[in-house]
């Protein structure tokens, strides 16, 4: 039995993998942390039945209280890191859900999971098609030196860009740094219509109402071009089979792994 604690375990993410840890025959569920339940069972707020799942507020309490495998961080940015190398200290494997991590971020996390001879799974995205939209992507960056990616979602997302755009972005630009055209000195006007530069790739993020979360990858050669597209609906159900996956996975290497491709088969 792996036991899982979930941070963020009542949000619109957590919730829906907490009901797949609950319901997975090789997982408990023991613990969720939340600013705003505190001292609550998760399980009567997920109607999971009667036992005792508690809750928390902070990681250090957790860490004091609960005896636990894998932490899933699936909170917000501002705490996210935190929750992580707490964890991370205590021994403890790690899969990240949560955006917003930089890639200093992840360079910090990578070396605190070596000095502790653990491991992190970090997805930017858990949803299976999204993952193919990565591949499919990484493939076209291989014969086509010019991209860009547009991301869109919500209107109250605090992070931008998306975690998907930031995994996307850090992934092509391993397969090949893109062309800049007009950057700099030779642009006229704003600087910043172009976009932010993310390992060397522009990326776009739009933000508004009636928008959930898509993902676009943008290719451009001489009289051709290729769009590569992936709109998410609106339930966060896509994202709980890639995270049970990513549960089970991260004992299985030491160190970081960025991406659900990383452990599965291709
Ligand atoms: N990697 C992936 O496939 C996915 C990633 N996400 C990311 O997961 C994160 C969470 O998203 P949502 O579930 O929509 O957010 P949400 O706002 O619905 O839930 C956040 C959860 O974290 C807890 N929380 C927030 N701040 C806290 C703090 N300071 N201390 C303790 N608990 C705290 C809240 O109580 C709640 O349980 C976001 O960064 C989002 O972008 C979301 C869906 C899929
Ligand atoms: O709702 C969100 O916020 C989501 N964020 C993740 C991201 O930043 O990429 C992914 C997910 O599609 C939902």
């Amino acid at each position: 039995m792996i036991k899982v604690f979930i941070a963020g375990g009542t949000g619109w993410a957590g919730s829906s993998l907490s009901k797949g840890v609950f319901n997975s025959q090789n997982m408990e569920l023991v613990g969720a942390l939340s600013r705003n339940h505190k001292g609550q069972n998760l399980a009567e707020i997920l109607d999971l039945g009667s036992v005792n799942i508690p809750i928390y507020d902070t990681i250090e309490t957790a860490l004091n209280n609960t005896d636990f495998d894998v932490l899933v961080e699936y909170t917000k940015p501002n705490i996210a890191k935190t929750n992580i190398l707490s964890a991370l200290k205590k021994g403890k494997k790690v899969v990240i859900g949560t955006s917003g991590l930089t890639e200093n971020d992840y360079l910090e996390i990578e070396n605190v999971a070596n000095e502790n001879n653990t491991s992190v799974l970090a997805v930017g995205n858990f949803a299976l098609t999204v993952v193919l939209l990565q591949k499919f992507s990484e493939m076209a960056a291989k014969y086509i030196p010019n991209f860009e990616i547009i991301d869109y979602t919500h209107e109250d997302k605090i992070d931008a860009p998306s975690g998907t755009a930031r995994e996307l972005a850090y992934r092509l630009s391993k397969v090949q740094t893109p062309n800049k055209f007009v950057t700099g000195d030779a642009l006229i006007g704003e600087v910043s219509s172009r976009g932010t530069n993310l390992n060397e790739v522009q990326v776009h993020s739009i933000r508004l109402p009636g928008h959930v979360i898509s993902i676009e990858s943008i290719f451009g050669l001489k009289d051709e071009k290729l769009s590569i597209r992936h709109d998410s609906g609106a339930s966060a159900e896509p994202y709980v089979k890639g995270g049970l996956l990513a549960i089970e996975k991260v004992g299985t290497f030491k160190g970081l792994k960025r991406g659900l491709d990383s452990v599965m088969d291709f």
